[in-house]
């Protein structure tokens, strides 16, 4: 592929200050470091945890002006001297996980999130709400080339984070793993994913639409936590005595210290999402009596990324996504604060 045409400016949704004005506005092109490859990124997952960042609900450092976003799929246009194993014209991932040092004791054991040295997309790296944004090439997604970028892009997070989850859980086939907040982004990928992997699922989320929705993705039981007189005991009686597995995916502290009641003895309750200032209570007595695990589950390292898009380009994993354009971030953000969001939105960074 002959070098394509840069342009020094392009399309970006940048905010200056937490809570502030999201501006869809021109900005520079970045120039990569000498580690880092310049994708042209054409579409973008939006997670909540942009929302978190963008509303400083986390205790994160940010550099301010930011471009959120870190669900980021395009293609290579540009690299650094010391890029190596990459080519202009290679389809390539932007994750949360940007970069890492590959050296100390995290990044050995394939620790990689933990890495004190990382970099992050969307805190204090610009992310994926911009049509040209640098990842390092160690870290940054191999995308095979073919693939649906736009269908691809919330794997980067979200379906790469589910994976993750149901990894940690550790659960044999068969077995029961109940995800709460089962019809948002992360959760409707964890229903495909477990479903995958031979699970059973069951799923609490709240309303008829994504009741629907949640079994036309392969789920078994559904709970409306909403009209449920009591969520611990209809999992536990749905489940036979209980989960043997649960990802907590609401952003609801309450929701996750319940599933410390209705995971099953010698079971394990994975914390992935992110409430403000959240704390998981559970039950000394019971959390003994039962030998259950508590567990805390951060995106994935480079191999479950490799193995969370092979489920995907084997046509395993196969989401409705909402595509919209980049300037209407603002609008998903007001629908994901009213938990109205059933799956995924992606946005095109053209428009
Ligand atoms: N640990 C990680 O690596 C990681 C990665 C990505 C996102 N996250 C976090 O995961 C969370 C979810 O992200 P998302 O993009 O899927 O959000 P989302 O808004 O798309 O989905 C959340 C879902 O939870 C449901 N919900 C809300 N309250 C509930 C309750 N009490 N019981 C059951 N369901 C409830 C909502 O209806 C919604 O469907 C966020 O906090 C995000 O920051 C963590
Ligand atoms: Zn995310
Ligand atoms: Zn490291």
């Amino acid at each position: 592929m002959s070098a394509p045409t840069i342009p020094k400016t392009q399309k970006a949704i940048i905010f200056s200050e937490v809570g502030g004005k999201l501006e869809y506005k021109d900005i520079p092109v970045p120039v990569p470091k000498s580690n880092e490859l310049l994708i042209n990124v054409l579409y973008s997952g939006v997670c909540h945890s942009d929302l978190h960042i963008w509303q400083g609900d986390l205790p994160l450092p940010l550099k301010l002006p930011l471009v959120g976003g870190h669900e980021g799929a395009g293609v290579v246009v540009g690299m650094g001297s010391n890029v190596k194993g990459w080519k202009l014209g290679d389809y390539a991932g932007i994750k949360f996980l940007n970069g890492t040092c590959n050296a100390c004791e995290f990044c050995e054991q394939s620790f990689e999130i933990s890495c004190p040295h990382a970099d992050f997309t969307g805190t204090v790296h610009d992310g994926s709400f911009q049509q040209y944004a640098t990842a390092d090439a160690v870290q940054a997604a191999r995308i095979p080339q073919g693939t649906d970028l736009a269908a691809i892009a919330p794997l980067l997070c979200a379906g790469l984070t589910a994976y993750k989850a149901l990894k940690s859980a550790n659960m044999r086939p068969g077995q029961w793993v109940a995800i709460s907040g089962a019809c948002g982004g992360l959760g409707t990928y964890a229903i495909q994913y477990a479903t995958a992997m031979g699970y059973r699922v069951l799923g609490i989320d709240s309303g008829e639409e994504k009741a629907k929705y949640f079994k036309t993705l392969g789920g078994e039981v559904f709970i409306d936590y909403k009209k449920s007189k009591d969520v611990v005991a209809d999992v536990i009686k749905a489940t036979d005595g209980g989960a043997h597995g649960v990802l907590n995916i609401a952003v609801d502290p309450r929701a996750i210290s319940m599933s410390t009641k209705y995971v099953r003895s010698n079971g394990t309750s994975v914390l992935v999402s992110l409430p403000k200032d959240a704390v998981c209570e559970s039950e000394v007595f019971t959390q003994v009596v039962k030998s259950t695990s508590i567990v805390g589950s951060c995106v994935g390292n480079r191999a479950d990324t490799r193995e969370a898009i092979d489920f995907f380009t084997r046509g395993l994993i196969k989401i409705p996504i909402h595509m919209a354009p980049l300037s209407s971030l603002p609008q998903i953000y007001d629908k994901l604060m009213q938990n109205e969001v059933v799956g995924r939105f992606v946005v095109d960074t053209s428009k």
